[in-house]
């Protein structure tokens, strides 16, 4: 079972206003919204730490309903203090709890029942949207009263439509006394979105739920003369990106002044994105009377200053509030150890295991990174790039080939972690640690939409491994710590995806195979259908083994244990001595060990070459001693460099030249070349620039016997240079592995019994 933050309950209502001009401003407004009976039951209500928790819904995952109890409840109460009086940073403010526990009916959020029009709601329920998702029903109320709103709520919770129907409610009541089709007619709302894709999705689910109205998208990156045009004819809503839009108002193309609502969507994205200026500019020029919504994951100091500004005593309605739990509903969520070398061929095992031939999309931190995966991964599985050099025409024709599932991987830098709404997107791959909790809620976000289920996997090195934990805290969720995918996991979900393809195979063509089939069966039984399942699966030649330390081909990765009656200190030179004494061998050729973190076992991991694996299993061990090989990693012991805080100012690794470890080579050579990036800086989107590898190079085998191993420095498997550690002929120098003591070999040891 995976970790995840998954219970049947979401989010956190809040809704406070707030009042600048007037401190003595009622504090509570209510709203007449008629609770009736509730098919939810409390017992579902989880309690919070926080005493400012006001409640929570219930989900039902495979359902469009979210069922917010607390939607309603907070409608009437539960006010506090302002997110604009507050200086944090990303303070949304905290809000008081009140005891007035309103219930809610099914058709309370049944779209037909709401009194829309009758086409909105035809062309909503024509969508599947058929009831409202919290942070939709808390917003219609007081939007529909005309009062401003900062909002907020998990990511996939549905905060376009919350804004959407009700405008589209407005528009569409108004456009039957308006003439509706109109030319020249200059658009009512104006929404703001910080990316491109972001505002062609906010178009898209605009006229999908509205078709009978205008609206027209406006951004960057594309001629000028389409969106004039659009805009010419006639237009009810407008959606755009702030520096399109600014070039469009001045060259008189777009006039702003009959807008009625403006919406800011993503706002502390737009200032991520440095279009604080424009932004404000735009705000200048709209007509004073105007109701303004704004959504905000945070609320940066600009965003408070821009409510401030430019808002009429907003309610603030927050769905996330003091919840621990940022990520939304129903995401479980993994952590995956990596190294440098292993990160790619790990990657592709993952997306066939946990994707199981779904869509994934794998976020890494630079435009390069995110064409070289892409590349890498093509030729095992189709996958496309996505970041912001790539032309506009493309990363459109990018999405919508990923959507209509044409590739199944989308391979991209931060551009797509905000708003992108891809239905069905099952697996997240965080392919670099994100750069800071934030956006890994966001990319995370990309599954698990509109209460769906989804999967998102964090790959880290083990110099990252206390940011993972402090990522825990952050976000307020625990990640399964899993191992890479075995052989036998992804030769399993391979042939489960073989499987899941043979319903498709029309009955007639199946007919045609059949006499061959029955001959084969009686032939050869179920070994016939294996070899299908291994040819349609593409091993038809069984795969080499694997690692499970480095995942590096041709490589085993064995247990050793010894029970509680043998004395002496196990650490990892008792595994060396141990095989010097065993099968001298594979002491030569000895990979990584790690030692297994459990106080009940002693015992150690290490990798072998796959035949001297083979023969050292066939050889007879001293007593106590047990030797396994294994396809699960079991928990090894940690004592990683500090955190390296998120993306960053992580080391990042960079695949050593060659990519394959140098068994015979010195042990600086593969351990030195990270990339490593300390004092690098990540601005934004793909533009990073690398700061020096600084006088510490990290190394991916850092940890042996509780030491962290330099370059240069002899160790296990790797560095036969010096000989101290490695076996192999020359002078012995691990512990013996019966007494534990250094200077002799477990056969020359004199505690030895019967070796
Ligand atoms: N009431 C509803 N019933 C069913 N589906 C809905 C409903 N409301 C929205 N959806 C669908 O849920 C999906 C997520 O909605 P949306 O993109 O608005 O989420 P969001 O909260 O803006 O997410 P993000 O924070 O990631 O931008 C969309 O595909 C949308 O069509």
């Amino acid at each position: 079972m995976a970790s995840s933050c998954s219970s049947s309950i979401i989010g956190v209502s809040s809704i406070y206003q707030t009042n600048q001009k007037d401190p003595n401003f009622p504090k509570i407004s209510h709203f007449s919204i008629p609770l009736k009976h509730t098919s939810i039951t409390t017992h579902n209500l989880r309690a919070k730490k926080s005493s400012h928790f006001v409640g929570s819904a219930v989900v039902t995952p495979n359902s469009s309903s979210l069922l917010s109890e607390e939607a309603f409840r907070g409608l009437g109460s539960g006010f506090g203090k302002s997110p604009l009086n507050s200086d944090d940073e990303n303070e949304y403010g905290e809000f008081s709890e009140d005891g007035d526990v309103g219930v809610v009916s099914d058709d309370e959020l049944s779209v037909s029942k709401l009194g829309l029009p009758n086409r909105l709601v035809q062309a909503l329920e024509s969508r599947g949207i058929t009831q409202l998702f919290p942070i939709q029903r808390a917003v219609l109320v007081p939007a529909l009263e005309g009062r401003d709103l900062i909002a907020r709520a998990k990511t996939g919770t549905g905060k376009t439509l919350a804004f959407g129907i009700p405008v589209l409610k407005k528009l569409s009541e108004d456009d039957q006394e308006r003439s509706s089709m109109r030319r020249g007619r200059l658009p009512k709302v104006l929404v703001l979105a910080p990316t491109r894709e972001l505002a062609k999705q906010v178009e898209k689910e605009m006229k999908e739920s509205a078709p009978y109205l205008s609206t027209v998208c406006v951004y960057g990156g594309v001629p000028y003369t389409t969106q004039q045009n659009a805009i010419t004819r006639g237009v009810d809503v407008v959606v755009g990106t702030p520096g399109r839009l600014i070039d469009l108002i001045n060259s008189n193309s777009l006039k702003l002044n009959e807008v009625e609502f403006l919406v800011l969507d993503e706002a502390d994205q737009m200032l991520a994105v440095g279009f604080e200026e424009d932004v404000e500019l735009i705000l200048e020029k709209l007509p004073v009377q105007k109701q303004v919504m704004l959504f905000s994951a945070t609320m940066p100091s600009w965003v408070k200053k821009l409510a401030r500004k430019y808002l009429n005593n907003p309610l603030t309605i927050d769905l996330v509030g003091n919840d621990e739990e940022k990520l939304a509903e129903g995401i479980k969520l993994y952590a995956v150890p990596t190294t440098s070398t292993s990160k790619r061929s790990i990657l592709s095992d993952l997306v066939t295991v946990y994707a199981k031939g779904g869509k994934t999309i794998i976020f890494t931190q630079t435009k390069r990174d995110a064409d070289e995966v892409s590349m890498a991964l093509t030729s095992i599985i189709a996958s496309e790039a996505l970041h912001g050099d790539i032309s506009q025409h493309q990363r459109e024709r990018t999405l919508s080939g990923f959507r209509q599932g044409k590739f199944t991987v989308l391979v991209a830098t931060d551009v797509a972690s905000r708003g992108l709404d891809i239905p069905n997107v099952d697996l997240i791959i965080h392919y670099e640690l994100p750069n800071d909790p934030e956006t890994f809620v966001h990319r995370s976000g990309r599954t698990g939409r509109a209460g769906k289920q989804g999967t998102a996997v964090l790959m880290f090195t083990s110099s990252q491994r206390r940011t993972v934990k402090s990522l825990e805290r952050d976000i307020g969720c625990n990640f399964e710590f899993i191992s890479p995918p075995s052989v036998e996991e992804v030769l399993g979900s391979s042939a489960d995806q073989v499987v899941a393809t043979l319903g498709g195979v029309h009955p007639e063509s199946i007919q045609y195979f059949m006499p061959t089939a029955n001959r084969l069966m009686e032939q050869q039984g179920v070994n016939a259908l294996s070899a299908a399942l291994a040819q349609l699966s593409g091993f038809s030649r069984p795969p080499s083994s694997r690692s499970l330390i480095t995942h590096e081909q041709g490589w085993v990765t064995l247990q050793l244990t010894r029970d509680g009656s043998s004395r002496g200190f196990f650490s990892a030179r008792s595994v060396t001595g141990f095989l010097s004494d065993v099968y001298s061998a594979a002491a030569d050729e000895l990979g990584k060990i790690h030692l297994i973190a459990d106080d009940r076992v002693q015992g150690a991991i290490f990798d072998l070459p796959e035949e001297i694996a083979k023969q050292l299993l066939t050889k007879e061990l001293p007593p106590g001693n047990t030797l396994t090989k294994i396809s699960k990693l079991p928990a090894l012991q940690d004592d990683g460099p500090p955190s390296d805080y998120y993306g960053k100012f992580s080391n990042r690794e960079r695949a050593p030249r060659g990519g394959s470890r140098d068994r015979r080579g010195g042990g600086s050579g593969s351990r030195s070349s990270w990339g490593g990036r300390s004092g690098g800086r990540y601005s934004g989107d793909d533009d990073f620039q690398r700061g020096s590898r600084g006088g510490r190079s990290e190394s991916s085998d850092w940890l042996i016997n509780d030491r962290r191993s330099s370059p240069g420095r002899s160790s296990f498997g790797r560095d036969r240079g010096s000989g101290s550690f490695g076996g192999g002929g020359g002078s012995f120098g691990g512990a013996c592995f019966v007494c534990g003591r250094s200077g002799h070999k477990a056969s020359d040891c004199p505690t030895k019994q019967g070796f």
